[in-house]
């Protein structure tokens, strides 16, 4: 599988009120070739049915989806899953979810967690934050230079994230981020017609 492109993430307090389905299927029209469904709730029955419908949306569309913290859900479905520090054992969930899943792993800014990361069959490295953050404004912070020493160390696809915009992902891609992840400048819009037209304008960086 090609991990190349935009990476959109939801968020559920943003995409509140019924935007989740209609915003999360116009980030795909418009290009986005991973989907991560980040909500932080313990509401299982609504956990399963939101990413049941995105499951669909993501195999119509050609995308992947992948769930955020929760392997039990991720296994459920069939999906990919993405692990922070705390989320559990990456090689339990590669182990369990099988060879041909995408995994990821967050490595914040510290190659010897991507080193990690990677022994135990990470599909993906994500770095970050890379800038401010209207989501996660504490996230520990990284810096642009990682990036090279993160692409001549690691064969892997390497994801950015952390206050990603139009304007600060073509910084990131040309220092060798494969996908940029990205919630805010992607989802705080007014409408999906604009998520559309923010996602192709992401997409068209990778051109
Ligand atoms: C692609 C991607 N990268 C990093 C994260 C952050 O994961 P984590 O540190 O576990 O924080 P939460 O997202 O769970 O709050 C991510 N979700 N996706
Ligand atoms: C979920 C998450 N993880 C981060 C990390 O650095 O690990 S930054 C972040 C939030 C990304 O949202 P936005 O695009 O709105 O900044
Ligand atoms: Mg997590």
């Amino acid at each position: 599988m090609n991990l190349r492109g935009l990476y959109a993430i939801t968020d559920t307090p943003l995409l509140a009120g019924g935007k989740l389905l209609p915003y999360a299927e116009a980030a795909l029209v418009g290009g986005a070739r991973l989907l991560q469904y980040r909500d932080k709730s313990g509401d299982t029955a609504r956990r399963f049915d939101e990413a049941q419908a995105l499951a669909e949306l993501c195999q119509h569309h050609g995308a992947t989806l992948i769930i955020n913290d929760d392997l039990e859900l991720a296994a459920r479905l069939g999906v990919g899953l993405h692990l922070g520090q705390t989320d559990g054992s990456l090689a339990a969930a590669r182990a369990r979810l099988g060879a041909d899943i995408v995994i990821g792993g967050t490595c914040h800014a510290q190659l010897e967690l991507a080193e990690r990361a990677v022994s135990e069959g990470a599909s993906y490295i994500a770095f970050g934050r890379f800038f401010n953050s209207n989501t996660k404004p504490g996230a520990p912070a990284a810096t642009v230079e990682l990036l090279d020493e993160a692409r001549a160390r690691f064969a892997q696809p390497i994801v950015a994230i952390g206050g990603v915009t139009l304007d600060t992902a073509p910084g990131l891609i040309a220092r060798g981020a494969s996908m940029v992840a990205v919630i805010h400048a992607l989802f705080a819009a007014d409408s999906a017609t604009e998520v559309e037209d923010r996602a192709r304008a992401f997409a068209a960086l990778f051109d």
